[in-house]
């Protein structure tokens, strides 16, 4: 699925090219609004969820009907997310730049470029649409594609997060210096979610570096057993779109993970990357 996806995502991606060349790109990036530190936020006090506007999956299928985006990261910050996840493929995803615009124009808390990151062009583009976040996919790059755009990233001025969903990949992505790792619970070419990878995977991490567990967060009790293993974050999409109240389900969540019954210890925040 995941070849399916980014060969969809380069074709996308040479239309635009050709309609708005690199340099135009590089031009609307110099009058996007300054980033916000995304990688402080996600050290800082607390539990965090990154709360994402998400229309429709290769998993599921349709999930919402997404009229407001904006208004629906509203709803989340109000709840008290850190970050904003926004889906920008189009394809499989319903996503686009457009939904990364009204949201950035709407919340001051950190947004994250969710796509499928494969060339430079897309970076630019992401800070010429205000994005703080971009994510890039370990299973999607060579190793020289990924130094290359987690540097280009920082360049930038904003924080990668840098996904996986298996040992060797997190050894890429700790090699590749990612300071914000996303542990993926579903498997992107089966499509699958085994929700224990977040636990088999977390103790590699080294300390400094911001844990996050993504795909699969039903509820609280979720969130609670990946912050007992040691999540900082938590990645949430379709639970958020499909229940009645964004605003109140963030904030179950937010406070699941700060649950005084959660042991982990998330002192390695305050380090740095090791
Ligand atoms: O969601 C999918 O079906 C999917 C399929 C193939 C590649 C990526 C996919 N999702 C991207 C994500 O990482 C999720 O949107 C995100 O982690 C939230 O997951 P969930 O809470 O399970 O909606």
């Amino acid at each position: 699925m995941l070849e399916q996806i980014i060969e969809g995502v380069r074709a996308d991606l040479l239309a635009r090219r050709e309609s708005l060349p690199l340099d135009a790109v590089k031009e609307l990036a110099k009058d996007a609004p300054s980033p916000v530190d995304a990688l402080a936020r996600l050290r800082g006090d607390g539990f965090h969820v990154i709360a994402e506007v998400k229309r429709s999956s290769p998993s599921k299928g349709a999930l919402a009907a997404i009229a407001d985006p904006a208004g629906l990261a509203e709803d989340y910050a109000a709840g008290g997310a850190s970050v904003i996840s926004v889906l920008t493929e189009q394809r499989r995803f319903g996503g686009s730049l457009a939904d990364l615009d009204a949201v950035r124009a709407r919340v001051d808390i950190p947004v994250l470029r969710k796509d499928f990151v494969v060339d430079p062009y897309q970076v630019w583009e992401a800070r010429a649409h205000g994005a703080d976040l971009v994510l890039l996919i370990v299973a999607a790059l060579e190793q020289d594609a990924l130094v290359g755009l987690l540097e280009r990233v920082e360049s930038l001025g904003m924080q990668a997060l840098v996904e996986v969903h298996d040992e060797q990949e997190l050894r890429r992505a700790v090699e590749a210096g990612a300071r914000i790792l996303g542990v993926n619970n579903r498997d992107l070419r089966t499509l699958e979610v085994d929700r224990s990878t977040f636990a088999r995977l977390a103790p590699l991490v080294p300390e400094g570096v911001v844990r996050v567990a993504e795909s699969g967060v039903r509820g609280p009790l979720d969130v609670m057993s990946f912050a007992d293993a040691g999540a900082d974050a938590v990645l949430v999409g379709e639970a958020l779109v499909t229940g009645s109240s964004p605003r109140d389900a963030v904030a179950e969540l937010v406070a699941a993970g700060s649950h005084p019954a959660i042991h982990s210890d998330r002192t390695h925040r305050s380090g740095g990357v090791a």
